[in-house]
């Protein structure tokens, strides 16, 4: 099959782009090992300020959905943690697979979670613009949160009921007044390791910081997910499911954590 083939030439079947960077040594994702992360004494909290009126719209743009924020202010934005300047939201997006079993990117000691959450954030201090960060190394900051399946969580159904208009590639919706703070969970401990985008160009500028708790979700919402389509109007239907990366090479990095 055409998946088939592609994968025989090293390229991944969804996405066409490389399973492996030539002279990537920071990729993502990543197996967490937790047994070989350090502690950092020095990491400090993390300090979240998302205003849920710079929430804008939801876009499909074939590898996944899209909720975007205005990044014109800095009303939504993160620092402390690992990172030393301040990083303004930009959008966040999922990954899921075809069934509850797989989804994740990064996986814990193996562990494989059925979807995860991405919070994609850029260096407003050091640089003008999303497009410019990232392109460079210390430009970008995206929190990973695992989803497992369990209760029903309340505020992503507002998000879920608006993917119907948003089925097929390139298509967008208004989406107002969304605060993504409801997606992170309380406890405060991540790990934290140096990376790169999960997608083409699978850019080398992430920090990537990883809630250690995940949130719930229920079953019928992450089917909600696998209704979107890969495919525009008018092809051959593909649903969007298995939008993950495999895992990459931990090389020459150590991953850090906030917490013993
Ligand atoms: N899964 S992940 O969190 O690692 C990830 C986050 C953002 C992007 C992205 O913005 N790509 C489009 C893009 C690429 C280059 C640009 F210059 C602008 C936008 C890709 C992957
Ligand atoms: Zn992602």
């Amino acid at each position: 099959s055409l998946a088939g083939c592609s994968s025989k030439l090293g390229l991944h079947p969804i996405w066409q782009g490389p399973i492996r960077i030539p002279g990537g040594t920071r990729q993502s994702p990543i197996d967490i090992r937790v047994r070989d992360s350090v502690f950092d004494p020095h990491l400090q909290p993390l300090s979240i300020t998302y205003d849920p009126s710079t929430c804008l719209q939801i876009w499909n743009n074939g590898y996944a959905f899209l909720v975007e924020f205005d990044d014109s202010t800095d009303k939504s934005v993160i620092r402390g943690g690992p990172l030393k300047n301040q990083f303004k939201l930009k959008q966040f997006h999922f990954h899921w697979g075809a069934i509850d079993d797989w989804g994740s990117e990064h996986t814990v000691d193996s562990k494989v979670f059925p979807a995860e959450l991405h919070l994609v954030h850029w260096n407003c201090c050091k640089y003008a613009s999303f497009e410019e960060a990232i392109m460079e190394d210390n430009g970008l900051a995206v929190i990973a949160v695992f989803l497992k399946i369990g209760k029903h969580h309340q505020e992503l159904q507002k998000l879920i009921d608006a993917l119907p208009l948003v089925k097929h590639k390139d298509t967008l919706t208004e989406f107002k007044n969304f605060d993504p703070s409801c997606l992170l969970p309380y406890c405060p401990d991540y790990w934290t390791y140096f990376g790169s985008l999960t997608t083409p160009p699978l850019s080398e500028s992430v920090t990537w910081i990883i809630k250690k708790r995940p949130i719930q979700v229920s079953p019928n919402q992450l089917a909600g997910f696998r209704n979107l389509l890969f495919t525009s109007v008018g092809e051959e239907e593909k649903n969007m499911v298995d939008n993950f990366r495999p895992l990459q090479p931990l090389m020459n990095r150590t991953v850090h954590s906030n917490f013993k």
